[in-house]
Parts: structure tokens; C-alpha cells; sequence
């Protein structure tokens, strides 16, 4: 049974919810997605490519959200704001969205084969408004031999951040993101996130974030992003 704050978070994401499948049900807005293939898989569940380590801490999250305090978040291939009822104006009014390139649409962080990319999961904390993301980067990620693409890290940092801010704000999207890469981060290995929520104005939410180590004796990356909500009377153009 959900608790009251794991609630509160999985209907936020209803709205933007990192992927969840495109609906099934027919529509106006569901012809445009007619010929993707649509999977229901979590990927945020262990699967053979996951290191021992990266499955360790992920039984050692797990522990933590038997209590209600931490919620283990799901993620899928597709984003719902695929969906173009998520965006009526935006999406219907737009001239420079390619309606048939949109149905092959696809999350970027989910566009490699097992254990090449991405492969993470996030645990949510409502009461301190924190997201932690254990991420095991793999080979395909490679910017200097031997460590992590920049654009590979700050990928997820913005997947930690945005899901953070999601969680809170609904439908969003990263307006600033400032990075300091403090040191390289070895490629293959497994790298904790941690996401805060500092503060809330209007629109605007500032969300700040580190990249350690999982022993925590190494500082890789620290970063601060704005994200705004969407006003969705304006359109894109
Ligand atoms: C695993 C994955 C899970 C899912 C996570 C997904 C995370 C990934 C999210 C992304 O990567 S989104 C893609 C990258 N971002 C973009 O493409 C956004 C491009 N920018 C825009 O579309 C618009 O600039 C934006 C929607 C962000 C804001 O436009 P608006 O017209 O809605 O806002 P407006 O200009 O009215 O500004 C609202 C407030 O924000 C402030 N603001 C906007 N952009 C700012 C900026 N860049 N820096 C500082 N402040 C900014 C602005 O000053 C104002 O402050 P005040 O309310 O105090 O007056």
C-alpha cells in the first residue's frame, strides 16, 4: 500500500511521469502514435547487465522505502509528453514538430541496448524533497578513453534534476543548468546522484545536485538548474 507522500509523487509524475507508455486507448491524439512500439517495461527493476554493486545499493534503496519515507521511482522507454493531449497547444500548434518523426519518438537516456547507456534508477525522498539516482554508466558513453562523455553525465544530472523538479512542478522543462565537472568519472563505474529541491518561486524551480562516488570520498560533478513550468497557453515557435 502507497503511503500519503508516494502517492502525492506518483500522481505528480501522472502528468509528466518519466515515460510511462503512450495510452493505448484511440483518440485524435493517439493516431499520431499509432505505428510505435509500445513497451510496458520498467527498466527500473534489476536486470542481467546491472553490476552486482549497482544491485546491492539497489536492495539497500528498497530497504529504505519499506517505511514510506523513500518511493522507488519506475521508469519506461517513453515519456508521456509523447502524448500529444499532454501538450495540446504546443504540439497541435506547432509547425516545426515533425508529426511523423514524433512517433518514433523515444527517451534518450532508453535509446541503448542493455548495459551500453544508461542504466539507472531513482529513488524519491517527499518529506526532504531529495532524489537519488544510482547510475551505472556503460562503454558506449565514452568521452576520453577511459572515462565518461561529459554530455553523458550532464544527461543524467538533468534526468535527476528534472525528474526532481517534475515530482514537484508537474510539467516543466530545464531553463539553466550550471556544471562543474570537478573530476573525470571513471567509464563502467557506478555513481550516486543526489538531488535537492533548494527552493520554489512561481514557476521557477531551483533544483542543486552532486555526482559521488559510492563510497562518498569522491565529488565528480556538482550542478544547480532552474526549471520552469510550462504556462501551456503559450505556444512553441
Ligand atoms: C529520465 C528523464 C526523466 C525526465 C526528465 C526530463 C528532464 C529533461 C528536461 C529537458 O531537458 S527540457 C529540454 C531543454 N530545455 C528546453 O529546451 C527549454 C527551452 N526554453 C524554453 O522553452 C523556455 O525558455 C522556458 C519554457 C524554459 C521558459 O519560457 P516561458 O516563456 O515559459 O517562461 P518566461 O520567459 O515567462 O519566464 C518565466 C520565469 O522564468 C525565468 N527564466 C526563464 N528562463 C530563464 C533562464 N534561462 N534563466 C533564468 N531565469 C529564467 C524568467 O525570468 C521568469 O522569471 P520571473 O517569473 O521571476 O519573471
Amino acid at each position: 500500500m502507497l503511503g500519503r507522500c508516494a502517492a502525492r509523487a506518483l500522481g505528480a509524475l501522472r502528468g509528466l511521469r518519466e515515460g510511462a507508455p503512450p495510452a493505448r486507448s484511440p483518440g485524435p491524439s493517439r493516431r499520431l502514435l499509432s505505428s510505435e512500439k509500445v513497451s510496458d517495461e520498467n527498466h527500473s527493476l534489476p536486470k542481467p547487465c546491472w553490476s552486482k554493486d549497482m544491485r546491492l545499493l539497489f536492495d539497500q534503496f528498497m530497504k529504505k522505502c519499506e517505511d514510506g519515507s523513500w518511493i522507488h521511482l519506475p521508469s519506461y522507454e517513453y515519456i508521456a509528453t509523447q502524448r500529444s493531449q499532454d501538450f495540446p497547444t504546443f504540439i497541435h500548434a506547432s509547425e516545426l514538430i515533425n508529426k511523423e518523426k514524433l512517433s518514433q519518438g523515444r527517451l534518450f537516456t532508453k535509446s541503448f541496448e542493455d548495459g551500453l547507456g544508461f542504466e539507472y534508477v531513482m529513488f524519491y525522498n517527499d518529506a526532504e524533497k531529495r532524489i537519488v539516482c544510482v547510475f551505472q554508466g556503460g562503454p558506449h558513453l565514452q568521452g576520453m578513453p577511459g572515462f565518461f562523455h561529459g554530455g553523458a553525465i550532464a544527461t543524467m544530472i538533468d534526468a535527476t534534476v528534472g525528474m526532481n523538479a517534475i515530482v514537484s512542478g508537474g510539467i516543466v522543462m530545464t531553463a539553466n543548468l550550471n556544471i562543474d565537472f570537478k573530476r573525470p568519472i571513471p567509464l563502467c563505474s557506478i555513481v550516486l546522484i543526489n538531488s535537492q529541491l533548494d527552493k520554489i518561486e512561481g514557476r521557477k524551480l531551483f533544483v542543486s545536485c552532486n555526482v559521488q562516488s559510492v563510497d562518498k570520498k569522491i565529488l565528480y560533478t556538482e550542478a544547480t538548474s532552474l526549471f520552469v513550468k510550462l504556462d501551456l497557453e503559450k505556444k512553441f515557435d
